[in-house]
């Protein structure tokens, strides 16, 4: 099978496991700069034009698209969708995943378990926003953060009401969070391939630090999850359309709630943590589903969202 890796850098740890895992298993594995290919729109005769070529006979794509990529990466998905190759996650999926907001909403109405989340875009409202959640503590997030930058535990009514007014004041997007206390600085990353949890590991915080981000000083190890864990993944990646998702969860005394669903999940992590072939689950998984009877877009994600087409 010929499989294209869609990436901008082919030195990185997931693209180059990513690789290896195809090559180990006999396939014909290529690394595409998302960003360098142009696409002719036409109809009939859809093409992505890479390196002056046009790219053909590509069984199945495997998008690693970064956050800041996104409109360009998924336009690329969305054109080898329309040529009908496979793809380990659709161009729609990602999209819908890039929006913390829209995630949440999504899972909310499948009645996935969220820490308890409020979102106001004026700060009269700072009052009613803040009882949403129960009060302080409580934590405030950048809807555009990322590596735990922008994640703010408010101890205080008090603090909480400065921060969220600080941030609206530079006309910052935020949501207001419950605090899950609990979980004592720990997360958990489940590693959903197709309707399966292939890996987990839980991140723990440095000591004081309540979250578990390893760019912030965390730690990874290998963690057994519960069957409710499990299930709640598995749920998580699946209202969200995704076939390969990152899911991170926390152990609440609600049980388990999801904070986020990431949709290029990294795999040096997840593998050193847990001496998993993750790589290598993602190219079978690819492998089985590019079978040239299996539909490119399943008929429920088409219609997922009120968006059909
Ligand atoms: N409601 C919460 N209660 C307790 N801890 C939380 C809560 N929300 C976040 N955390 C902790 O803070 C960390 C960072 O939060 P989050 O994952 O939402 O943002 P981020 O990591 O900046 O975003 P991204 O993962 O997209 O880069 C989490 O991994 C978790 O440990
Ligand atoms: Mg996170
Ligand atoms: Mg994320």
């Amino acid at each position: 099978m010929k499989i294209a890796i869609l990436s901008r850098d082919a030195t990185l740890y997931s693209t180059r496991r990513l690789k290896q895992a195809g090559e180990e298993r006999g396939h014909e594995m290529q690394v595409i700069d998302h960003l360098r290919c142009y696409m002719n729109i036409t109809s009939h005769q859809p093409k992505v034009m890479y390196q002056s070529q046009p790219l053909i006979d590509i069984d199945a794509v495997i998008p690693r698209i970064g956050a800041s990529n996104t409109f360009y990466g998924t336009a690329v998905v969305r054109q080898f969708e329309i040529m009908g190759v496979f793809t380990a996650n659709t161009s729609m999926a990602i999209s819908r995943s890039r929006d913390k907001l829209r995630s949440l909403q999504i899972m909310a109405r499948r009645g996935i378990g969220l820490p308890v989340t409020g979102f106001a875009h004026s700060t009269k409202d700072i009052d009613g926003l803040v009882d949403i959640v129960g009060g302080a503590p409580l934590v405030i997030k950048l809807l555009e953060g990322t590596q735990g930058i922008g994640v703010v535990l408010a101890e205080t009514q008090q603090a909480a009401k400065s921060v969220i007014e600080a941030f609206r004041g530079l006309d910052a997007n935020i949501l207001v969070q419950e605090f899950i206390k609990e979980a004592g600085g720990m997360d958990i990353r489940c590693f959903v391939v197709g309707d399966k949890v292939v890996a987990a590991m839980k991140r723990q915080g440095a000591p004081g630090e309540f979250r578990s981000n390893l760019h912030r000083g965390g730690s990874a190890s290998r963690v057994r999850l519960t069957p409710e864990e499990r299930s709640t993944a598995i749920r998580a990646a699946k209202a969200m359309g995704l076939r390969v998702a990152g899911v991170d969860l926390l152990r609440s005394n609600h049980g388990p709630v999801v904070m986020e669903v990431n949709s290029s999940p990294g795999l040096e992590g997840i593998e050193k943590a847990t001496d998993m072939d993750v790589a290598g689950k993602i190219i079978d998984f690819v492998v089985k589903n590019a079978a040239p009877n299996v539909p490119n877009v399943p008929k429920k994600d088409k219609e997922r969202d009120g968006i059909k087409y």
